[in-house]
């Protein structure tokens, strides 16, 4: 209990402090404890607090409780076992845990229930407020603002009804570095010493970085995963540094010790890392990360080539949620289907291994490109395999003697891009008569259709080559870091930013490209500032007042119609004209005619990749040919990796396929006619001329409509809203991820906690968009 006589000498120091200059009054208290002094006059000025006038724990009613609960969804879920574990180490020394959203509400609390009235009489329980705004200086809302770990103790508390209190906070971060949440840990009672702390403090920092990490490789379960640390004993544990990499190591996400390291590791100027290629970052290190990533070999040691060539160990390791759903939905062990492949890997002699390279041998095992082998020796590998299969190879094998070398991936070039496909020839052909030109480039195509590889490709066919291809993805990147990610900053400039300010990646691109992925999603006050350096070559820094000259090729990319957004007033049309020097369409995988050599060219790769193959059967190939690719080429090199896997010895059937592939989904063109025409494939040579008669290949809207169940439930809600079905008025047609979201819906029979898993989204999201757009389950019409 706080004697009245502790509170009054509480309040008259407050008083005193507050009317103190800042730097003076800072000098008399702990040096840890300054932003809480600063905390304190934010309440008296800003909030308008009294510490004479107690604040009452506000304690919100369960509905709104539940609402702030629903928004962390399944991070929640992670965030309770690691506070339980926490709690088994701290209870018995009379701490109890909270966990609070971004606003400072509490979202769960762990307590002993014998003190339930006490703690809930303190705040400490679920659904208390801890805004610094309405409960004054306290750990968790001063750690909001901060955004960093702090310890509140008693007296350093603002409101008098909390000076008994020692509170111990550490933010929590998502995926792509937004504050998320609070883990803090308090006790009713504690010795008046702030050191007593200490620990308290260590265990709140360690456990909030722990279920940080755990909430993003969840998050990154799709992805491949790269740990490094200092000490080889815990690296494969809690690596300080963590980055998630698609297939092409391309960066998709870093932790919070990644996103402060990464460019000090790597011994260039500070940017967010994600959407940079960690070879990019890691030259030096590039061939080490991607044998871990491709053989799971345990823990090496690598040096990364910035800070000073300082040394670290690493881990890799392949996504984990691709290869669990696969698995069970094969009915088949993966580590029988890796042993396989790492059997082969190593050259293991005799079986299905030795068979295979006995069927290769008329080819001096040099790595063929999939689908040039000589119909005899498919036919004979085929046969060597086992006597059973009477499938014949319709991709022959890759041999297994010559693995491709551990490498960065490789970015086909232009003459890679297109097989017998005549709207991706015609595109290809266009492209090489652009390179030259200096002209800005919009590439339009569904998600995972190749757009970036083809910027890449553009900019390896053209004068600049040599200089640097900057990639930057609109839409992964915070609201609240574009600005400075894209235009860089001067020191000082704004909180949180660098000492020494950082070049933007607008600057870095200076002499070379600049892709702008999902230009779609960028926000209006920044293409507003894009159009100035698209238009003056001139880029102003945040706290600059002299813009800097930059030299840039644009190749923007996007999966939404833009000239639909410029007609809703959220993408500047004088922008949108600036971007389409010319537009570039690229068509869906399923409406390509070279389908066949796209995927005999991709199973090359992850053949060669994979130390060599037994090649596709026939079956399997007709499976690969009838599916229709929602996700493209992303998908199918996803599928043939897995197949490669599951496959082990022996060559891909049909069985090694996810059951979706081929089984009957929506067909060709249908899909694409619906998505407004994102499937259409060619080039105009100016936003304005883009028509039909310039796409022959266009998909013919007719044939669409009745191709399937889905598409004709689509066109039938079209006509009046159907049960499952979506109400067309409110849904912008032209938009695949809506179409995506609701063929998720139905597949998943409309339980959205599980088109939540398969989408890799939180629940919350689904009903927002939902909402959103009018998406009403059958259930609940
Ligand atoms: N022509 C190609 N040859 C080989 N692989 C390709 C080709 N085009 C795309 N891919 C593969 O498909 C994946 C997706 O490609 P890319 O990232 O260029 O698609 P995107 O359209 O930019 O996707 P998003 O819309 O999601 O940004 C790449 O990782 C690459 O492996």
């Amino acid at each position: 209990m706080v004697s009245p006589a502790e509170r009054a000498r509480h309040i008259d120091n407050v008083f005193s402090m507050v009317a103190r200059p800042e730097a003076e009054a800072t000098q008399t208290v702990h040096p840890e404890a300054t932003p809480l002094y600063r905390s304190w006059a934010r309440c008296v000025t800003t909030h308008g607090l009294d510490p004479a006038r107690p604040t009452p724990a506000r304690i919100l009613p369960q509905q709104q409780v539940r609402e702030h609960r629903e928004r962390l969804d399944d991070f929640l879920r992670v965030a309770r076992s690691g506070m339980e574990d926490m709690y088994s180490r701290v209870a018995d020394l009379g701490y109890m845990l909270l966990l609070t959203d971004a606003a400072g509400i509490t979202v769960d609390y762990i307590g002993n229930p014998s003190q339930e009235d006490e703690l809930r009489g303190a705040g400490l329980y679920l659904g208390a407020d801890w805004n610094e705004a309405h409960a004054g200086t306290c750990g968790v809302g001063t750690c909001l603002i901060e955004r960093r770990p702090i310890t509140c103790h008693q007296a350093e508390h603002f409101d008098a009804t909390h000076i008994a209190l020692t509170c111990s906070s550490a933010p929590l971060f998502d995926p792509t570095g937004e504050l998320l949440a609070v883990l803090d840990v308090s006790a009713l009672r504690s010795p008046v010493g702030r050191d007593s702390q200490h620990l308290a403090f260590q265990l709140a920092c360690m456990y909030a970085q722990r279920i940080e990490d755990a909430n993003f490789l969840r998050h990154f379960r799709r992805h491949w995963i790269l740990r490094l640390g200092r000490g080889a004993g815990l690296v494969d544990v809690s690596g300080e540094v963590i980055f998630a990499f698609d297939e092409d190591g391309v960066i998709a996400g870093a932790n919070s010790g990644a996103r402060a390291r990464a460019w000090g590791m790597a011994g260039l100027p500070g940017q967010s890392p994600v959407g940079r290629s960690l070879f990019e970052l890691f030259p030096a290190a590039a061939d080490g990360i991607w044998r871990l990533a491709r053989e799971g070999r345990g823990i090496d040691e690598i040096v990364l080539g910035g800070e000073a060539g300082r040394r670290w160990y690493a881990t890799a390791s392949p996504p984990r949620e691709r290869w669990r759903e696969s698995a069970s939905a094969l009915g088949r062990g993966v580590r029988e289907a890796v042993d396989a492949v790492q059997a082969r890997r190593v050259g293991v002699s005799g079986g299905a291994a030795s068979l295979c390279n006995a069927g290769m041998s008329g080819h001096d095992g040099d790595a063929m490109p999939a689908g040039a082998v000589p119909r005899d020796a498919r036919l004979g590998h085929a046969g060597a395999q086992s006597a059973a299969r009477d499938d014949a190879l319709a991709i022959g094998p890759v041999a297994a003697r010559s693995p491709r070398a551990p490498q960065a991936p490789r970015h086909p070039t232009l003459d890679r891009l297109a097989g017998d496909d005549p709207a991706m020839t015609r595109l290809v052909a266009q492209v090489r008569r652009l390179a030259s030109w200096r002209m800005n480039v919009l590439v339009h195509g569904e998600t995972g259709a190749g757009k970036e590889v083809l910027a890449r490709a553009i900019h390896a066919a053209g004068p600049r080559a040599e200089r640097p291809f900057v990639a930057i993805n609109c839409a992964a990147i915070p609201d609240s870091l574009i600005e400075s990610e894209l235009f860089g900053y001067l020191p000082g400039s704004f909180t949180g930013g660098r000492a020494k300010g950082a070049r933007g990646l607008i600057q870095q691109a200076d002499g070379g490209t600049l892709f702008l992925d999902e230009i779609g999603d960028m926000p209006l006050h920044l293409q507003t500032r894009l159009l100035r350096v698209i238009s003056e070559g001139e880029v102003l820094p945040i706290g600059a007042d002299k813009p800097v000259p930059v030299d840039l090729a644009i190749v923007a990319a996007t999966h939404r119609e833009l000239r639909e957004r410029v007609a809703a007033g959220t993408f500047r049309e004088d922008l949108y004209y600036r971007l389409a020097g010319a537009t570039l369409r690229l068509p869906a995988l399923r409406d390509r005619a070279d389908r066949q050599w796209l995927i005999a060219q991709l199973y090359a790769d992850e053949a060669a990749a994979a130390g060599g193959h037994a090649g596709i059967t026939e079956a399997a190939l007709a499976r690969l040919l009838a599916h229709d690719w929602p996700g493209n080429l992303r998908e199918l090199r996803n599928v043939l990796r897995l197949a490669i896997v599951y496959s082990g010895a022996g060559p891909v059937e049909a069985e090694h396929l996810p059951e979706e592939v081929g089984a009957g989904g929506m067909r060709s063109g249908a899909r694409a006619g619906m998505a407004g025409g994102a499937g259409r494939s060619g080039v105009a040579s100016g936003p304005g001329i883009e028509s039909d008669a310039a796409h022959p290949h266009a998909p013919d809207d007719g044939a669409s409509a009745g191709a399937s169940s889905i598409a004709a439930g689509f066109a039938a809600s079209r006509r009046a809203p159907a049960a499952g079905h979506v109400d067309a008025s409110a849904v912008s047609l032209g938009d695949g991820d809506v179409h995506r979201l609701v063929e998720a819906l139905r597949r998943n029979r409309w339980n959205v906690s599980t088109t939540a898993r398969e989408l890799a989204i939180c629940r919350a999201t689904i009903y927002r968009q939902m909402k959103r757009h009018g998406i009403v389950s059958p259930n609940h019409q």
